[in-house]
């Protein structure tokens, strides 16, 4: 009893003092000046509210509480809460010199050195940003077009031989469009392929970085020094860095190797490397670039087109009118191209309901800002994190008649899909590919892909909700079951997916048998394996 009452005397000196410099400095406490939100505590402010799943659920409940512009204290520091797109018109747009920055993430320079196109800042940044709008321009995407339409028939033809398989080749084909266009090397089937071991790594990657993963090393730095046998997730950071290296700088050696031996294919990585003097680029940043390129381009698209499927299904009538539109302008006897996507109005708005029933990254990357500014009357302090909700937007009742519901009619009766005489300042068709100078590098080269596949799809199959044989009962599906993580997309589910007839399923066949002289040229570096199920396939 001594013993403790001693220790007690001992550290109460401290903790008082500790107290005091928390109480005057009001670390937690919300300042006066900044936009409303949920009521904070000292040191913590609302830290202990935040939710580490799922945060954009919780965010559009608060905005609906505290409006479209709310802060949350996270001790010492400021984040922002946006759900208004007028406001990321004029603050996040408008002012993006300020509000385009990255917040710093200990995690990030943790596993790659600082060197990610994403999720840093600063020169390093602004050089890996240069270098990937050479991959990224219209002209450039249009280049890239006989590749995704390639792969777009395959993954036809891959749901046509095993349709229960459609979510997988949907990610195979997403993460194989960006092997091919970027590294030059294909992956044309997802197990124990490059695809795979990809996916493998940069699951860990997601969710290492999702907010609780690791201790509060951006709020506390000295975190950082704490032994490994006391922190576990050093261990996981090693894996996921050399995880990352191996698979990135593996896949620039092979580009390098094929240059070298005169086997050139066109892809990105042989641009790079050919500047990569002239622009003074190390040969790690060349491996990063295109690992950046993967991470950003395979996920979201793959997201997008699963999400996309899901909300097919449970809506047979979306798809009969949609086949209806497509047979009139392509007819039944070939596949549908790029061209046609401006005469398929319909097709145009399930995809547009698509993205706003469920944008692939509900919350954005986080922004920070480098100067105080001032929004709707609210303080701004520079060094405040942002957030852009897209989510809590396109979910707006103000905004949408019945949010929660897959309307893809909404889309034909006003530009942005708006209710009736609603001021629509701010709402872009793009809004959820972010905004100012970080706004996404890869908008044209996503919008291709899901354009091409949408289109290709919905002329090829028919889904439905699996039924359980059995009982002959839909499997029910769950809409708000999405995955956690900032990239979002639905869990697993099962649909029935059907050709629309014998025609159709021999045109796909076709197509594919075409589409090998394209592949091709992507398959030099196979495993013998690989090569056996190509030419068993
Ligand atoms: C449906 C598909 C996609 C969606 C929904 C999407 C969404 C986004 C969003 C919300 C951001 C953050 C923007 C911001 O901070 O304001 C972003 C950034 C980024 N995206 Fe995409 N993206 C998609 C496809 C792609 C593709 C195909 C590529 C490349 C091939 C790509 C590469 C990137 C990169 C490199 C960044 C970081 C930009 C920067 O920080 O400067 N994305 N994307």
């Amino acid at each position: 009893m001594m013993f403790y009452s001693g220790i007690l005397s001992v550290l109460l000196g401290p903790i008082v003092l500790l107290l005091i410099f928390i109480w005057r400095r009001k670390i937690g406490l919300r300042e006066n000046g900044l936009p409303p939100g949920p009521t904070t505590i000292p040191l913590l402010g609302n830290i202990h509210q935040l939710p580490t799943r799922y945060p954009h659920v919780k965010y559009t409940s608060w905005a609906r509480r505290y409006g479209k512009i709310f802060s949350l204290k996270i001790a010492h520091g400021t984040a922002i809460v946006i759900t208004s797109p007028s406001i990321i018109r004029d603050f996040m747009d408008k002012r993006s010199s300020s509000t385009a920055h990255r917040p710093p993430m200990k995690i990030v320079d943790l596993v790659t050195d600082g060197c990610h196109p994403a999720l840093t800042d600063g020169p390093v940044w602004k050089n890996m940003r240069k270098a990937m709008q050479l991959f990224l321009t219209r002209e450039a995407c249009a280049r890239h077009l006989t590749v995704q339409r390639a792969e777009c028939i395959q993954l036809m033809y891959d749901t046509l031989k095993q349709p229960e398989g459609l979510l997988v080749h949907i990610k195979r084909q997403t993460i194989s469009i960006i092997l091919s266009t970027v590294f030059g090397v294909r992956s044309p089937r997802f197990e124990n392929s490059i695809a795979s071991q990809f996916v493998e790594g940069n699951s860990l990657w997601e969710r290492i970085l999702e907010p609780g993963a690791t201790p509060p090393l951006d709020l506390l730095p000295i975190l950082q020094y704490i032994p490994e046998f006391l922190a576990p997730w050093k261990a996981g950071c090693r894996e996921i860095r050399n995880r990352q290296q191996n698979l990135y700088f593996g896949l620039r050696d092979m580009c390098a190797k094929r240059m070298k031996d005169g086997r050139r294919n066109g892809c990105f990585l042989e641009d790079i490397i050919d500047l990569q003097e002239k622009w003074g680029i190390d040969s790690a940043t060349v491996g990063y670039i295109g690992g950046g390129c993967l991470e950003g381009g395979s996920g979201n698209t793959s997201s997008f087109l699963q999400t996309a499927m899901l909300l097919l299904a449970c809506h047979p009538h979306v798809q009969e009118k949609a086949q209806k539109e497509l047979d009139d302008v392509i007819g039944k006897d070939r596949l549908p191209s790029s061209e046609d996507y401006e005469k398929l109005p319909y097709v145009r708005a399930i995809i547009r309901e698509t993205f706003r029933f469920f944008p692939p990254v509900p919350l954005g990357l986080p922004h920070s800002s480098t100067t105080d500014e001032t929004v709707e009357g609210f303080y701004i302090p520079k060094g405040s994190i942002i957030f852009m909700n897209y989510y809590g937007i396109y979910h707006d009742p103000d905004l949408f008649d019945l949010p929660e519901r897959f309307i893809p009619e909404r889309f034909l009766t006003s530009e942005f899909g708006t209710k009736q005489g609603v001021d629509a300042t701010g709402l872009r068709h793009d809004l959820h590919f972010g905004s100012g100078r970080r706004i996404c590098p890869g908008i044209v080269f996503a919008m291709q892909s899901i354009e091409m596949n949408i289109m290709s799809l919905l002329w090829a199959f028919n889904l439905k909700i699996a039924t359980d044989t059995p009982r002959d009962a839909e499997i029910p599906i769950q809409f708000n079951d999405f995955t956690p993580g900032i990239a979002s997309g639905p869990k697993p589910f099962a649909c029935d997916v059907h050709p629309r007839s014998q025609a159709h399923a021999d045109i796909i066949r076709a197509e594919y048998a075409q589409a090998r002289s394209v592949f091709s040229m992507f398959e030099q570096e196979l495993t013998p394996d690989e090569r056996a199920f190509v030419s068993e396939w």
